[in-house]
């Protein structure tokens, strides 16, 4: 990680450690979120392949080092992560000791309302029988709910050399699918991340998750690429504060380094918020928090908030931040945008309850900076 000079931050307005602020408009996003989206999540795989961590680490902030302590799952745990969230769903944690022939399990009630099935092998060990496993599970949901998404995390990576990595992943991918088309599952698709609780691996897996179940998503990525191209911005992040999943990012590609910067600095300015921030602001409306920090390489990271759940993160060069007005009027212009994406009182008018999206597209008038 670079080193930084230059330390801003304005926190002003930022909650304290629960984000338990109010603004109508957010409250609206998050209503459409919980009516439209509301995924439920599934995450399965054998005993002690790391289901239970994942979920610790990143909705509750558990430290990686902690999970060496926790028991084995007996039964289904249900985790609503809507609280104090952009995104709404629930996570299934369910045992890996679980069988499906057993009357007791309820197939059509767990896959039926399913958005995502997350699959962890663990490739720290041989991952024969945990094959064997993703087959049946990945057949019988699918003949119960096509339109689940089949998420493979080829997990604790963390142990792996680079060259291993892609050859475990390789071996996995080619058996999984050869298994599925002897079978006769030739539409199903299944989606494969190497992924560690260690490092980032993890959250950027899940962001590219939650992602799929999100159905604005390429909107959000039209706005924000017209954004990056219009303010001399090389990559930006809308990340969901609370959980450091970023929901959307503009059309070039996810380096990963970039990504880490980004979640650090929401790190920072939570530590920041939670230390130093001011109880008052908790039922401010209208919010504005900003963090900027300089890098030694000449880039500077800038964050601003969009709605109380969501921040935009921004990577830039240090020249592009000259023109920071026009940087930030057309921040403007996205949040405006990015409020009517998800406008409650438009859909509302919609007699079968359809979000219209005509118009959507447009981030209004941008300035564009390369011409300022
Ligand atoms: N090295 C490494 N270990 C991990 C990782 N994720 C989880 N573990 C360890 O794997 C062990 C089992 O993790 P759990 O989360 O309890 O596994 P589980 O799949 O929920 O297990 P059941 O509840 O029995 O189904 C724990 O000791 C974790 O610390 C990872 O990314 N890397």
């Amino acid at each position: 990680m670079e080193s930084h000079e230059g330390f801003g931050v304005s926190v002003g307005s930022m909650p304290k450690a629960a984000f338990s602020y109010h603004g109508e408009d957010d409250d609206q996003i998050a209503t459409v979120l919980s009516s439209d989206v509301k995924p439920r999540i599934l995450l399965m795989g054998l005993r002690r392949s790391g289901k239970s961590s994942i979920q610790k680490v990143v909705f509750h902030k558990m430290s990686p080092n902690e999970t060496l302590f926790l028991e084995s799952t007996a039964k289904i745990f249900k985790d609503d992560v809507s609280n104090n969230s952009f995104i709404n769903f629930q996570i299934w944690d369910i045992p890996g000791q679980v069988d499906f022939l057993d009357t007791n399990f309820d197939l059509d009630m767990i896959f039926g309302g399913t958005g995502a099935l997350i699959f962890v092998v663990d490739a720290q060990d041989e991952y024969i029988d945990a094959l064997t496993c993703l087959h049946q599970t990945v057949s019988k949901a699918y003949r119960v709910n096509p339109q689940i998404r089949f998420e493979i995390f080829i997990h604790k990576v963390d142990g792996l050399s680079d060259d291993h990595k892609i050859e475990t992943q390789r071996d996995i991918s080619q058996r999984a699918n050869e298994e599925l088309h002897e079978a006769g599952l030739t539409d199903l698709h299944l989606s494969f991340y190497l992924t560690s609780i260690y490092d980032h691996s993890i959250f950027e897996a899940f962001s590219k998750v939650v992602q799929k179940l999100i159905p604005q998503l390429s909107t959000l990525e039209n706005l924000l690429s017209s954004y990056v191209q219009n303010s001399m911005v090389e990559k930006a992040f809308l990340f969901d504060v609370v959980s450091k999943i970023y929901i959307a990012t503009d059309g070039s590609a996810v380096d990963m380094q970039s990504y880490e910067l980004c979640c650090e600095m929401i790190d920072v300015m939570i530590d920041m918020t939670c230390i130093y921030g001011d109880d008052e602001s908790e039922c401010a409306c209208e919010q504005d928090s900003t963090c900027i920090i300089r890098l030694n390489n000449s880039s500077i990271l800038y964050l601003r908030e969009i709605t109380r759940f969501l921040v935009l993160v921004c990577i830039l060069r240090d020249e592009a931040f000259t023109k920071r007005g026009i940087i930030d009027y057309n921040i403007l212009c996205l949040q405006k945008a990015i409020h009517s994406v998800f406008d409650v009182r438009t859909k509302l008018n919609k007699p079968n309850g359809v979000l219209p999206v005509e118009g959507m597209n447009s981030i209004g008038h941008l300035a564009n900076s390369t011409n300022a």
